[in-house]
């Protein structure tokens, strides 16, 4: 049986009210030796808490029943005055009735241990938690209410119709033609392959959402990239001078561009140089271009006509600067000034377009980590053996796709292979 536990759920310092969260099987008798007369489940009722026989405060106390918690066990609510000897009164009055301070996610780890949620879902409750833009939030809600846990149940479900299609030709290998296998399990091995591949060729979009679409400037010393990422923040952030290779360092900002997180980093300008330390800036302005979701060739009046291939991609959008010298730039792209202002308000436009079109999507991402992924990865692999084996070696083919039900039963955690192939073969008559 698990220890009862409290903690802190609103932020810590003063405030108009704090709520102290308490949870497991104690949480009756510890509210008791507060001197509560235990209100009705669910019902928001005034009561003073009362310890050693000192009155604590006047709370409002919310008393929830199993499994009707957030975390399925017994579980209180103290909604107390926000004053800081308040809390630390009744935080320590809990400690001396032998409760204990939850860990960090204690309480989510409980709703998921008691099948509350599942991991995709306690998951979301953290993004929830840390959104700070609408699409994060739209994004974390959407995976709290079960939309990434349904996209796996979906894969897991053809995975196991296929596993027990060759289950089945394993123990009854007599009863059927030759191309039995493959013409029923193949099939569907074939179409799950598919829907695995789209998932991942979308894998960045979950993530660009969830911790921000990186958008790095890069282009030649002096061409205005700093005095442009100034302007982009709002701030002066970067040291802008009119000294060639002012920037070394990588500089990253965060902002919201269009309702999306967006990291924007200003870069070393791009040149041959012998100093040892722009050396190493210039690398790491390309490392990250290289890394980025978008890349602003930042491209100054006076800069060479250049061959960027090797810095930027097709994609990516052209900056020409400094539009109030005169220059109308030499070609397509977006024509700005960071001292007037000019343009800035047509690139950011522009920007908040493109973060849509990369971002916006009809379905929900089937990954919003690199777990996901990775996950994701290891059962397409599996799947690509099991599928090369089918005819040849179904014993072979089999385990692979146990393998790959484990990696997507993963994401989701919990279910095991055995208990969802108990449940589809329940289905099946018996011979067939
Ligand atoms: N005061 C307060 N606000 C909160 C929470 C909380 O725990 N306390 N939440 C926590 O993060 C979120 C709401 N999530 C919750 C989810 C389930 C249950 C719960 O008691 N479920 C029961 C009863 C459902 C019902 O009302 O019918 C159940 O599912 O059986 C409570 C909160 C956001 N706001
Ligand atoms: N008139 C004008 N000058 C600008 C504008 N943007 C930048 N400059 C000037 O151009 C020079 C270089 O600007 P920076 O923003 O430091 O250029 P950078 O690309 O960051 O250069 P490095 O850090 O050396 O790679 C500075 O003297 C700026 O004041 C602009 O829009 N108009
Ligand atoms: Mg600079």
């Amino acid at each position: 049986m698990s220890d009862t536990i409290y903690a802190l759920a609103t932020p810590p310092g003063r405030g108009a009210v704090a709520i102290l969260r308490l949870s497991g099987p104690g949480t009756d008798s510890a509210l008791s030796a507060l001197s509560v007369d235990l209100p009705e489940p669910r019902l928001a009722s005034v009561r003073t808490l009362r310890h050693r026989g000192t009155a604590l405060d006047e709370a409002l106390v919310i008393r929830f029943i199993a499994p009707h918690s957030y975390t399925g066990e017994p579980a209180a609510e103290l909604h107390l005055h926000g004053g800081r000897a308040v809390v630390e009164a009744v935080s320590l009055a809990l400690a001396d009735i032998g409760l204990r301070p939850a860990e960090p996610g204690e309480f989510t780890r409980r709703a998921f241990e008691n099948g509350r949620m599942d991991l995709a879902q306690a998951e979301a409750v953290a993004d929830l938690v840390d959104a700070e833009t609408s699409a994060q939030a739209a994004q974390a809600l959407g995976q709290l209410d079960g939309a990434l846990s349904a996209t796996y149940a979906g894969f897991r479900r053809d995975l196991l119709t296929a596993l027990a299609l060759v289950e089945a030709e394993i123990d009854f290998p007599d009863e059927d033609v030759p191309d039995h296998l493959a013409r029923s399990a193949g099939p569907v091995l074939d179409r799950l392959l598919t829907d695995i591949s789209a998932a991942l060729a979308d894998a960045d979009r979950g993530r660009r959402v969830r911790e921000g679409y990186r958008i790095v400037l890069i282009g030649e010393t002096n061409a205005g990239k700093s005095a442009l990422f100034n302007a982009l923040v709002q701030r002066e952030a970067a040291i802008v001078t009119p000294i060639a290779g002012t920037t070394r360092d990588v500089l990253d900002a965060d902002l919201v561009i269009g309702g999306y997180a967006v990291t924007l980093s200003d870069t070393a300008g791009l040149r041959e140089t012998a100093d040892p330390v722009e050396v190493e800036g210039v690398r790491r302005a390309r490392a990250r271009a290289e890394a980025a979701d978008l890349r602003l060739w930042v491209r100054g009046p006076g800069d060479p006509e250049g061959d960027a291939s090797d810095f930027v991609q097709p994609d990516d959008l052209i900056v020409w600067t400094k539009s109030d010298l005169g220059g109308q730039g030499k070609g397509e792209g977006f024509l700005v000034s960071a001292t007037t202002g000019e343009g800035l308000d047509h690139l950011q436009k522009a920007l908040a377009r493109r973060l849509a079109r990369d971002l916006a999507g009809a379905d929900f991402p089937a990954v919003t980590r690199e777990r996901h992924r990775r996950r994701l990865v290891e059962a397409s692999e599996a799947l690509q053996v099991a599928r090369a084996r089918l005819m040849d070696a179904p014993e072979l083919a089999g385990e692979d796709l146990r393998r790959a039900a484990e990696a997507l039963g993963r994401v989701t955690g919990g279910i095991g292979v055995e208990d969802v192939l108990g449940e589809v073969f329940s289905t099946f008559c018996i011979g067939k």
